[in-house]
């Protein structure tokens, strides 16, 4: 079984708007999923179901088999959840925060391994939530959600405001968790994030997956380059024909996309063997995540299918809920 199963989700807000439209992808046990997409795309929106924060309008969810909204009994116990807005009561300490969360926690675990797992140290420990520093509360945010011992642990957007030190060390912590087989469900605006921890990968746009998989599979998509620069006395007619079209800059670089790495590059090296041609500055890469987001942040609306934006469309007549019973972020 699948820890998270998520069939057709839809969700749409009070007046109509519908954030989530149609999503659909599995998480497998022990395994970690980043959902990307540009602000705005839903990611968030989804999350909330996945959490049962909010009744889908449209579709299913099923975390480790239940269902979190209407199951919230039974689902929310084994899980663990670290939401964009801790919203502590400010005036209470570090410990003091953490202390009433294991309350509420059946089989909490002791206080000071959780803050120690998460870089609060002792030090830190009778602060007040106040006097934190951004990238601290999100490592109070991350104990919260770890005080439980979660199956499934969700992350929205685990390491904004963080420094690249506090990043490191919750990428670890991450992995940490997935080695002792936990299941991590995590949004972020940082593709080298996703890069570094995903097993698998979706990117949203307008409610909607647009591509997804393994991160491998993910840049596949897009062509790979090879860059080098001509050396004097050639032009790129002079290059192998197998090869596809060279882009040659003023300053003499050429570039050559393929979705067949490879082979172009085998094609290029044994033409420049065999013509005794050096190839000064060859580079050769796949396409990077980056790319593969940024190619479909900017795809014109028509090609993704939107057109309707927020507060715009009228509310569709399929799904449970009708309009949405709205969900404070807490
Ligand atoms: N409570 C709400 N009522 C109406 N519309 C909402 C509500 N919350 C979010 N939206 C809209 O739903 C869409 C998706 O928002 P959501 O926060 O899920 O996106 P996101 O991908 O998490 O974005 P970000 O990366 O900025 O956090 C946006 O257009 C947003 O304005």
């Amino acid at each position: 079984m699948d820890a998270i199963e998520v069939d057709g989700l839809k969700r749409r807000y009070a007046k109509g708007f519908e954030a989530v439209r149609g999503v659909s992808f599995s998480v497998r046990e022990g395994e970690i999923f980043a959902l990307l997409g540009t602000n705005g795309a839903g990611k968030t929106s989804t999350v909330e179901l996945l959490e049962g924060l909010a009744r889908p309008s449209g579709g299913k969810v099923k975390v480790l088999g239940f269902d979190p909204y209407s199951e919230r009994t039974a689902v929310r116990p084994r899980t663990g959840v670290m939401l964009q807005e801790g919203g502590f009561p400010s005036e209470l300490t570090v410990t003091e925060t953490i202390r009433m969360w294991a309350g509420c926690t059946s089989d909490a675990r002791p206080i000071r391994e959780v803050l120690a797992q998460v870089g609060l140290s002792d030090r830190r420990a009778n602060v007040r939530v106040k006097q934190l520093s951004g990238g601290e509360r999100r490592r109070l945010d991350l104990a919260m959600a770890l005080v439980g011992h979660p199956e499934v642990l969700f992350l929205d957007e685990p390491t904004t405001g963080m420094d690249p030190e506090g990043r490191r060390d919750t990428w670890e912590l991450v992995r940490e968790l997935r080695r002792a087989g936990t299941t991590v469900l995590l949004t972020t605006h940082y593709l080298e994030e996703a890069e570094e921890l995903a097993d698998r990968l979706a990117i949203m746009r307008s409610g909607r997956i647009v591509t997804a998989g393994t991160p491998e599979q993910v840049v596949a998509e897009r062509p790979s380059s090879i860059r080098f620069t001509l050396p004097a006395g050639l032009a790129p007619h002079h290059l192998p024909p197998t090869l596809p079209p060279a882009a040659v800059n003023e300053g003499g670089r050429v570039e050559i996309r393929t979705p067949r790495l490879q082979d172009a590059l085998t094609d290029l090296l044994l033409w420049a063997r065999q013509s005794g041609v050096e190839l000064p500055g060859l580079h050769a890469r796949t396409a990077t995540l980056e790319e593969v987001f940024l190619e479909i942040a900017q795809r014109p609306e028509e090609e993704t299918g939107e057109g309707q934006g927020p507060g715009g469309a009228a509310p569709s007549q399929d799904g449970p809920a009708g309009g949405e019973m709205e969900v404070e972020r807490v």
